[in-house]
């Protein structure tokens, strides 16, 4: 299971947002832990808060820090505390990593020896440190954008507060990866802060820190920092708390005082500020707010364009944008599982050029081989006509994105189906309709699409994109 999915079964099997650091600081060992060695001390405590926690919290964040700084013995500590907690609850490992040359072996050794789930980095090495992180596709990176140190204000709110260069940071980094993958560190006490945040990022898991700092903030943060489904933060265990006999009331307690809030913020989300679409339609459409992000990003265009056949279209749609937006492709992706999830195949075909990342992006997500039939057959090397490993008699469904007169889709079928493969089922994110979708029907395919181009036309009219003149264009 990959860190996002983990994450939320333990959030809802719990029903916590609460997270513990699990950190050997000398300076907080509670004194009945203080007569053995140091390090039976650490090991016992650390032991009792796990004992003590794991049906309430959603994840656990040792600082790689507090251990490295006990030397050898503090690294054998870490090993033993990673041991100890269950399996199923998710580890963030509070490195803060920060250098570029070692971040791939770093990635290696946390990932696939050490068994965590995800890791904090610090963002000024930019994306190519970032991205050796994330080529674990069942791992996380939190990136640092702001914390509460005092002295750090004069760089992050550079140059002032209208274009702070936290948000710069958040904004940068979304592009690094996914919203199931790459997700947020803020540490504040000022919700302002925290609330900019998740206006430009409403659809990123944020781990909140420092906001026992000062008091009175819980609600404040809270109020900011909730998605609109009143999750989506992680909120740190107090410290102190962690000293307490009664751990296990006190964090109790707090979990409750938390899930109240939750529950009173979803009831009254209307009339929360926090993030949401600036369009506000009854009976919206379930995907509104990926056809307008399609539309922002230059995907849906509206004009006079001459398709293959000749003919002339009032709009062109281009999806091969969507691979420059990963936030954008991430939700495409996901609504194309949602249909093959209902379907039977051995394998994925995605057609050339257009649907070859799409086809990629699924195949790595439904853990499904690949392959998919060339565009033009080379007259030297293999002369293949399909890409990929496969064995005749297998299943293939066929990802495009687009259906105009279903001859790409066609076309690429019967490339499959020549060398002794299958073809059912066609999976489109637009059928231009008009019948399209019979015709494939009548050839022995079933065809399926995400949305049908009216529904996007409409949506868009309905919400003011686009104008009467271009509704009526395209009716
Ligand atoms: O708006 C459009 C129209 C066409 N395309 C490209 O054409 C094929 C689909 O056309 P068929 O007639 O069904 O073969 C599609 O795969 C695109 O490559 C487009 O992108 N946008």
């Amino acid at each position: 299971m990959n860190f996002f999915d983990k994450l939320n079964t333990t959030i809802s099997q719990n029903q916590s947002l609460l997270i513990v650091g699990l950190d050997p600081n000398p300076e907080m060992i509670p004194n009945r832990y203080q007569n053995s060695d140091l390090m039976t001390g650490l090991e016992n405590w650390l032991n009792f808060v796990i004992t003590e926690t794991a049906d309430f919290v959603c994840a656990y964040k040792p600082t790689l820090g507090f251990y490295q700084s006990l030397g050898v013995p503090g690294l054998e500590l870490l090993i033993k505390v990673l041991k100890s907690i269950p399996s199923h609850i998710p580890i963030i490992l509070d490195a803060k990593h920060s250098d570029l040359n070692t971040s791939s072996i770093f990635a290696h050794t946390i990932f696939t020896e050490w068994q965590v789930d995800a890791v904090t980095l610090s963002p000024y090495s930019g994306q190519d440190h970032v991205a050796p992180f994330l080529v674990y596709p069942d791992k996380a990176a939190f990136i640092l954008c702001s914390t509460s140190n005092p002295s750090a204000t004069i760089l992050q709110e550079y140059p002032d507060l209208k274009n702070p260069f936290y948000l710069k940071v958040v904004e940068e980094s979304k592009n690094w990866g996914t919203p199931e993958q790459l997700c947020l560190e803020v540490g504040t006490t000022n919700a302002e802060i925290l609330k900019n945040v998740r206006t430009i990022a409403p659809e990123r898991i944020i781990m909140v820190r420092s906001l026992w700092a000062k008091e009175n903030t819980l609600k404040p943060i809270l109020s900011a920092g909730l998605n609109s489904n009143g999750d989506g933060l992680l909120i740190p265990v107090p410290q102190d708390m962690l000293g307490s006999e009664n751990l296990s009331q006190e964090i109790q307690k707090l979990r409750t005082e938390i899930n109240n809030f939750r529950s009173d913020f979803v009831d009254n989300a209307s009339s929360c500020d926090v993030w949401v679409s600036n369009v506000e339609i009854k009976n919206n459409h379930p995907h509104q707010d990926l056809i307008l992000q399609l539309f922002d990003i230059g995907c849906i265009m509206f004009g006079e364009f001459v398709q293959a056949s000749g003919e002339t279209f009032p709009y062109y749609i281009d999806l091969r944008k969507i691979i420059s937006n990963p936030q954008v492709f991430n939700q495409v992706l996901s609504a194309y599982e949602d249909i093959l999830k209902t379907l039977t195949f051995d394998r994925l075909a995605g057609i050339p050029y257009g649907s070859l990342p799409t086809a990629t992006g699924l195949s790595l997500r439904l853990h499904c081989p690949m392959i998919f039939p060339r565009k033009e057959v080379k007259a030297h090397g293999t002369r293949k006509v399909i890409e990929g490993n496969f064995h005749p008699g297998e299943t293939i469904a066929v990802v495009d994105d687009i259906l105009i007169s279903g001859k790409s889709a066609i076309e690429g079928a019967e490339k499959i189906k020549s060398v002794g493969l299958n073809v059912k089922d066609i999976v489109v994110f637009i059928d231009h309709e008009k019948g399209v979708k019979d015709r494939l029907k009548a050839q022995g395919y079933n065809a399926y699409s995400v949305l049908t181009l009216s529904e996007i036309v409409n949506t868009l009219y309905e919400v003011g994109r686009i104008t009467e003149q271009q509704f009526l264009a395209f009716m």
